[in-house]
């Protein structure tokens, strides 16, 4: 589970009922204490609107033939968005507290997400989609009862047309309330920070019944799911792979093309399609609650680069099909004092020219924490002979439009041995840029100014380097 989801310990359910009473006649006494029965779908409901109301604020009305989303399962998709565009703000300072718009495909009657989205994070709007006419309904009157139609749009899609519709030129006319609300909303010009989904994840009825056999403890937990809400022609791989294909043409009118997919094979083919379509700028995470994982993938034409922790799954099957890395870490073992570790890497970035370094705020394992940016490459061999042989009569313009972000941290990995020496993470993030080799040879540079220096300094002073 996400790190700062809630619910990673169950919840106390007799509390819960108190705060939801309608919950009490579910309750089952154990001699651990009070739980439910995950099998029983009116149970379930009673939990997920409990969850809401008390968590959220949210007061959902759901149909009885539509699907009862697991609130925890559900959050830690938001969470992962919600690192996901700080990282943004990290990237483009200027992004910070303005509106961030998210799209939501296929939201369902719940439309748990832009409602949980809008309630943890203040300044977030979405347009959400769906094709079946029940679910847009109650998703309607969700946003509504909410006080939410100000920040959500719904919009009816075509089941038979684009499923990125919201990004495409056309979705401005047609003059239907749904456009009339997301003209008022949005303007043509903006660009979207991100999409979510959760696709329907079966081809077909067999495809369900198969999946359910292969569970060995059966499934986790009811599905009420109707077949608009399960099944989709080819599954999730089909209709994933229809957005990605959709999104080479809409390109950057949004940052971060994310999906959910339910099986790991799944996720292996749509890392296949981006390979196969030269997108290099992509992310997979794993969602986990109790038995249940999910996982959500995500790519980008924008230079805005994810670190690991976000990108990369720590999950054996999916090692092979993983972008490459965008964190490189060094470890620099019985150091006296991460200080003058972290004061030696600062004086090596302030030798490099052209480079901008920003501080941020530090905690106390952290001894630097910098993003630097450069217009240019000055560091490496090839740029600094051509500066020697540049007369001051034909040196360049400097170019104005910065070609690489990274953020430089030395963490504390220890308290200290009983001499104080402290084994130190060195650590590398990639955070914009479109070349790759310019990003790995800054940090190479930096490590090699760095090895230079612990050389001519004393053992003691700095102490040994180690790599992993
Ligand atoms: C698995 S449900 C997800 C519902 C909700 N987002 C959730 O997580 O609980 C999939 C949803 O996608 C909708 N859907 C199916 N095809 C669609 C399409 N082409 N465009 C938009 N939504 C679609 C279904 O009607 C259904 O509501």
């Amino acid at each position: 589970m996400h790190p700062r989801n809630p619910y990673r310990a169950p919840p106390d359910f007799a509390s819960l009922a108190e705060a939801f009473p309608s919950l009490q006649s579910h309750l089952i006494f154990t001699a651990t204490g009070a739980t439910i029965d995950y099998k029983n779908d009116a149970s379930q409901r009673r939990l997920t609107q409990a969850l809401l109301l008390r968590d959220f604020n949210v007061r959902l009305a759901l149909p009885e033939d539509r699907l009862c989303p697991p609130v925890p399962n559900r959050l830690n998709y938001i969470l992962w968005l919600q690192d996901v565009m700080e990282w943004v703000c990290l990237a483009e300072p200027s992004a910070a507290g303005r509106t961030v718009r998210g799209i939501d495909i296929g939201t369902g009657a719940s439309a748990i997400y832009p409602l949980l989205g809008c309630r943890s994070c203040p300044s977030w709007t979405f347009v959400v989609t769906d094709v079946d006419p029940k679910s847009l309904e109650f998703a309607r009157l969700n946003v509504r009862e909410n006080g939410l139609d100000d920040r959500i749009c719904v919009i009816q899609s075509d089941p038979s047309g684009v499923i990125l519709a919201p990004l495409t030129d056309d979705a401005h006319s047609g003059g239907s309330p749904d456009h009339e609300h997301l003209v008022a909303m949005t303007s043509t010009s903006e660009k979207y920070d991100f999409t979510m989904c959760n696709p329907p994840f079966y081809s077909s009825h067999e495809d369900i019944a198969k999946s359910a056999e292969a569970k060995e403890r059966g499934p986790n937990a009811v599905c009420t799911g109707a077949d608009v809400e399960m099944i989709t022609q080819g599954g999730e791989v089909a209709f994933v792979c229809q957005m990605v294909r959709e999104s080479l043409k809409l390109g950057d009118r949004c940052r971060w093309y994310t999906s959910m997919l339910g099986k790991i094979s799944s996720v292996i083919d749509v890392m296949a399609l981006f390979r196969q379509q030269n997108i290099t700028n992509y992310a997979c995470t794993e969602l986990v609650q109790g038995q249940t994982r999910r996982w959500v993938v995500a790519w980008s034409f924008d230079d805005i680069r994810l670190p690991d922790s976000l990108s990369r799954v720590l999950n054996p099957s999916l090692q092979s099909v993983l972008p490459a890395r965008n964190t490189l870490k060094q470890v620099y073992s019985h150091i006296l004092s991460s200080g003058r570790l972290a004061s030696a890497v600062a004086a090596i970035l302030t030798h490099i020219e052209g480079l901008s370094v920003r501080q941020r705020e530090r905690d106390e394992v952290t001894a630097l924490d910098v993003v630097v940016e450069t217009t240019r490459n000055t560091w490496s061999r090839a740029a600094r002979r051509k500066k020697a042989n540049t007369t001051s009569m034909d040196v360049d313009a400097i170019p104005s439009a910065a070609i690489l972000m990274c953020r430089i941290r030395c963490l504390e990995r220890n308290s200290g041995d009983t001499e104080g020496r402290h084994d130190i993470d060195l650590v590398f993030d990639w955070v914009r840029g479109k070349e790759r080799g310019l990003f790995e040879s800054f940090v190479n540079h930096v490590e090699r100014k760095l090895q230079q220096q612990l050389i001519e300094s004393t053992t003691d002073a700095l102490g040994n380097r180690n790599t992993n």
